[in-house]
């Protein structure tokens, strides 16, 4: 086996291959919050009397989304809000409109908006939800109608106490404006605090729009310090471009960084000189896609795994770092931007490899958190600058970045295992204090 080749690798072991259902790169996205908590269980002391809590998630909807389409047809979608748990306070959590969105994934999302808030010791439980749509199929009045309908299935269980949703994957502020005004239309009253990530215009936060990738810069700029690395010239490789890995990308050319590679649903690229995220944002706005950039060449998907980087940014979506890829990456340092990126084997064979995870539970956190400021604003109808916003954002994430790393040194574990240890002792601190009724 030549250092290029992945160890383990299925598909390579031609008729000895692995069975598909062993096949560790197979597992699906609830399986592997399970393996997560698994991990961590030996850890929690006493509290692990109550870890089935978190293995089951608290609530979930299944809803059917009639809709009228342009053509007149009637279309039906499927759609999901599962709060996995309350505990530590109402459901938080985003919404996501994907063709391949399942109920497994909206559980494992959920699970992990349980850990992150708690890792960031937000007054939050977790929730997600998600609609099983490729929204470039539809107009614009017909998404507004599948959203309408979508939220009044989920008012049964949503609401600015109850359960919060937000953006997530291919949804955004005008999402959130019309989930707004159709729970308000539901209950009587204008509800802002319904959901956040709404435009500034209607209770929305400043600062909300960059606060995940702006949270990806700070935890990963802590990480870099931890290592050693320097951040001027640092070379950057950003799988996703959308809400998450543009503002990243942006934030870390604006600190010095180099990107020398970007992948998006259209294609990838890859420049020596580095890539300007504003000129690329500009160009994929102009072209609809991030391929052909003057300056930047394309290769293909696969290759943008083994870039010469120093710091690999996946803000996509989930299993993008599996047992075919991990053994090609490059960079010291991973951020994950996106929800569930590496698969636990592939977790581990980073681990092996020296390569330090900055876990999506923390990286990704600035977004909720800035969710919550909105929340908190909305109901004191009192708002922030948006200088303040982002001096409270950094100061959350630096210090629970701070705090993590040294639960990491202290049991000797991965990032991942270290905020595990911390999230889950909260939530299940808060289950064992409620108890159980009778
Ligand atoms: N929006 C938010 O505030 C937060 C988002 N996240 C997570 O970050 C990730 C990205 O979310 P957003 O940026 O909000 O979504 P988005 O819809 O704004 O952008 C998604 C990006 O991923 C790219 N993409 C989609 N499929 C791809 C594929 N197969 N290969 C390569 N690129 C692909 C798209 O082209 C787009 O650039 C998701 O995992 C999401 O759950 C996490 C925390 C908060
Ligand atoms: O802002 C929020 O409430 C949630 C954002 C989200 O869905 C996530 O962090 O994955």
């Amino acid at each position: 086996m030549t250092a290029t080749q992945d160890p383990k690798t299925p598909k390579d072991l031609g008729p000895h291959a692995i069975p598909s259902y062993l096949d560790p790169n197979n597992i699906g996205p609830y399986e592997i919050f399970l393996e997560q908590v698994n991990r961590v269980t030996p850890y929690l002391g006493k509290l692990a009397f109550w870890v089935e809590t978190l293995k089951r998630p608290k609530r979930i909807l299944v809803v059917d989304i009639p809709v009228h389409l342009d053509d007149g047809s009637v279309a039906h979608f499927e759609g999901y809000r599962v709060q996995h748990n309350t505990s530590r306070g109402p459901a938080k959590g985003g919404v996501r409109y994907h063709q391949d969105v399942t109920l497994s994934e909206v559980m494992a999302l959920s699970a992990w908006m349980t850990v992150k808030n708690a890792a960031v010791n937000l007054p939050y439980g977790g929730g997600k939800g998600g609609i099983r749509l490729d929204p470039r199929k539809y107009s614009t009045g017909e998404l507004e109608r599948i959203t309408r309908r979508y939220t009044s299935e989920i008012g049964l269980i949503i609401g600015p106490d109850k359960d919060i949703p937000a953006p997530d994957v291919n949804t955004g502020p005008q999402t959130m404006a019309w989930m707004m005004d159709t729970y308000s239309m539901n209950v009587g009253r204008t509800a802002t605090g319904v959901v956040t990530g709404k435009p500034v215009a209607l209770g929305g936060s400043l600062g909300r729009a960059d606060a995940t990738g702006r949270g990806v810069f700070v935890t990963g700029a802590e990480a870099m310090k931890k290592l050693g690395m320097p951040m001027e010239g640092a070379r950057i490789a950003v799988q996703g471009f959308g809400n998450v890995g543009e503002a990243a990308a942006r934030i870390f050319h604006e600190h010095g960084a180099k990107i020398v590679a970007i992948q998006d649903v259209t294609g990838t690229i890859a420049s020596e000189a580095g890539i300007d995220p504003g000129v690329a944002l500009e160009h994929l706005r102009r072209t609809g896609k991030i391929t052909d950039l003057p300056g930047s060449e394309e290769i293909t998907r696969d290759e943008f795994w083994g870039v010469d980087c120093d710091v690999l940014i996946p803000a996509a979506l989930e299993k993008q770092i599996t047992l075919h890829n991990a053994n090609r990456i490059k960079a010291r340092l991973i951020i994950e931007g996106a929800n569930g990126p590496t698969i636990p084997a592939a977790d581990d064979l980073l681990a092996d490899k020296g390569v330090t995870v900055v876990p999506d539970v923390l990286a990704n956190a600035g977004g909720v958190t800035v969710s919550y400021f909105e929340w908190v604003q909305d109901f004191s109808s009192f708002f922030w600058t948006e200088d303040e916003i982002n001096k409270r954002l950094d100061r959350i994430m630096s210090e629970a970045f701070q705090s993590l790393w040294a639960v990491k040194e202290q049991h000797g574990v991965t990032l991942r295992t270290a905020v595990y240890i911390v999230a889950c002792t909260r939530v299940l601190e808060a289950r064992a204090l409620r108890g159980l009724y009778p």
